[in-house]
């Protein structure tokens, strides 16, 4: 898959197949609406696209109305989003800056601009609650209109359900909220994971005799967070069990910064061998939401009986 930070490349196909919108977490809905775009481009002969923004539109208006709490829980980074993209079979990828000025797009340069002089849209996809342009004033009706006049076939994609519910982003806000990750897991169509290549932290780990895996989360509020068995994927030829906290560890900082931290129950590798990594790791079950111990005494023991809890539940599991 190609990824381009905006339109203004050399590089960027002549024409496509297109959808259009945040895709947080590529759930079984997104899938389904992928599935069909890629079939349209091949039948059109154009490779799909996916055009995505970042910032999330609603975490740029809840920041500029002073209230950056109001947007939604991120479920994925722009990073997982783009693999899973991949994984999908999209072909390009065009992540657009959303800020003040394409925020006042009107829906016809919105469309002129974007769409037929920047993408080379054959074909466009949206999904049943979809708007654009300034003012959210663009709809299904406005875009079929448009690509008549300019030359795109239109279509749109009805809600995707399961048991009768229709999957969406808000969903799986809801799932992970709760710390339900087999709700989240259907949802998804896969467990919910988070990657990221393996930072240096403050080298407590060794010091608590537990070191961690630390990813960044690069956005400030996760839409799961506390304590969870995991599997870590990409650092040894089979999974390794763990247990890792997501969040911002009240017990030893406080200026906010989300990281996962895993901790292997196994580790099969040298000691310091896990830094600059490319590691995904699966959150499979949650064990509790993260507390502030009153000393470093306390952090230990609490994470020595969340790594036997851990150590219970793939006893189980297997
Ligand atoms: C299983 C597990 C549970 C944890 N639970 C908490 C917690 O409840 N509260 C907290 O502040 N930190 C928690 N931590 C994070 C530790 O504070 C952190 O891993 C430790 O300080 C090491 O930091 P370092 O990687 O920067 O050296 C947990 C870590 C693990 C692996
Ligand atoms: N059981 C283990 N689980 C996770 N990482 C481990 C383990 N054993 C060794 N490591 C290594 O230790 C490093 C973390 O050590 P740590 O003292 O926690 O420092 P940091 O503050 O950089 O996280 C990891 O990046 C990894 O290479």
């Amino acid at each position: 898959m190609r990824v381009f930070r905006g339109f203004h490349h050399p590089g960027i196909a002549p024409a496509c197949a297109l959808t259009v919108g945040n895709f947080d977490g590529v759930h079984r809905g997104h899938q389904a609406m992928l599935a069909l775009l890629n079939n349209e481009a091949r039948h059109r002969g154009v490779p799909s696209c996916v055009l995505t923004f970042e910032p999330h539109p609603r975490d740029f208006f809840a920041e500029r109305a002073g209230t950056p709490d109001k947007a939604p829980a991120r479920i994925a980074t722009l990073r997982d989003k783009l693999s899973e993209l991949e994984r999908c079979g999209i072909e390009q990828a065009v992540v657009l800056r959303f800020d003040e000025r394409f925020a006042a797009q009107a829906p016809e340069a919105f469309v002129r601009d974007v769409l037929v002089d920047g993408l080379h849209a054959r074909y466009v996809l949206v999904g049943d609650d979809f708007r654009f342009g300034a003012r959210r004033a663009g709809d299904y009706t406005m875009l079929d209109a448009a690509g008549a006049q300019h030359g795109f076939d239109v279509a749109r994609m009805q809600s995707y359900e399961v048991h009768g519910l229709r999957v969406s982003s808000s969903a799986v806000r809801v799932a992970l909220a709760a710390g339900d990750m087999a709700r989240a897991a259907a949802l998804l169509g896969r467990p919910y994971s988070i990657s990221g290549h393996v930072v240096h932290g403050r080298k407590l780990g060794r010091e608590l005799g537990y070191r961690t895996l630390n990813l960044r989360f690069g956005h400030p509020r996760p839409a799961a967070g506390g304590i969870f068995v995991v599997r870590v994927h990409g650092l040894h030829r089979s999974p390794l069990p763990g247990v890792a906290s997501l969040g911002v560890r009240p017990t030893i900082e406080n200026e906010g910064r989300v990281l996962l931290e895993t901790y292997c129950l196994d580790w099969p590798l040298a000691p310091d061998e896990g830094y600059g990594r490319c590691v995904r790791v699966e959150l499979l079950h949650k064990l509790h939401d993260e507390r502030h111990y009153g000393s470093l005494e306390a952090l230990k023991a609490g994470i020595a009986r969340d790594e036997a809890d851990a150590r219970t539940w793939f006893r189980h599991a297997s």
